[in-house]
């Protein structure tokens, strides 16, 4: 019996992992799409034509980046209603736009003209009734400097030349931004408490979390 049999997860179930640069989405993603048998769907880094560029230069290439990631999320979001669910997404969209988009244009790297027309394009394909939520948004946090050392232990070269300050600001953007996420339901995990690395196991006790969240906002879903 895999874990969703075990703790009666719906085979359509959404949940998309959220949470700062290097604190472990892709990790998670993965460790519950095997334990749950689900599907993943991952964001392309090292096929993204715009990231090394922006990193080099945020000011030119920040437009540019946010309309490409948008336009991958919501293929993948395509792909995952023609599925029918089952799926674990890594990072959110909503991310995009509440915490990178409004990061850069509050930093001026990105133009007042071009953040009104990503937000535009943003509302007009994301919040409407149309656009179906993750059934639960599980958000991974801890602290700054364990993220920066695994930033750095990963080592993709981008990130490693990127000011430490671009990372600690970003850190306390998100705790802003989930203290006031209400697309869908969260449920906090800190990387402290669990370590998949060292502890694979521990993903048990994860996904009973899941399942205890998810039937208690099942009436959300009816
Ligand atoms: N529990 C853990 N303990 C130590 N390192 C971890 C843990 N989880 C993830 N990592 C490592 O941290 C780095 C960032 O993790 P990753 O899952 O790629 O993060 P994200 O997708 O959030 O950017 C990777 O090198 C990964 O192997
Ligand atoms: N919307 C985004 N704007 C700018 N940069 C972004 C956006 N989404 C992801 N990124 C960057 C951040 C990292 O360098 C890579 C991958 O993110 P990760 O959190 O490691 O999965 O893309």
């Amino acid at each position: 019996m895999n874990l969703r049999e075990k703790y009666q997860i719906p085979a359509q179930t959404v949940i998309t992992i959220a949470g700062t640069v290097g604190v472990g989405k892709s990790t998670m993603t993965q460790a519950l799409a095997d334990a749950l048998h689900f599907r993943t769907s991952f964001e392309k880094v090292d096929t993204n034509p715009y990231l090394d560029k922006f990193y080099e230069d945020f000011a030119k290439w920040s437009f540019h980046l946010q309309v490409y990631f948008l336009a991958e999320r919501f293929k993948e979001q395509k792909r995952i209603f023609e599925y029918g669910g089952g799926f674990i997404q890594d990072r959110s969209i909503y991310e995009d736009t509440g915490i990178f988009a409004k990061m850069h244009y509050d930093k001026g790297t990105m133009t007042p003209i071009d953040y009104e027309t990503y937000t535009n394009l943003f509302d007009a394909m994301v919040m409407t009734p149309y656009f179906p939520h993750p059934d639960l948004l599980v958000y991974l946090e801890g602290p700054i400097d364990s993220i920066i050392d695994r930033i750095h232990a990963r080592g993709r070269d981008m990130e490693q030349q990127t000011p430490h300050d671009y990372w600690f600001e970003m850190h306390e953007r998100y705790e802003n931004w989930i203290n006031n996420f209400n697309a869908c339901p969260v449920l906090r995990i800190n990387i402290d408490d669990y370590d998949l690395k060292k502890d694979p196991q521990v993903v048990d006790t994860i996904v009973s979390r899941i399942a205890h969240m998810l039937a208690q906002t099942s009436h959300l879903r009816k």
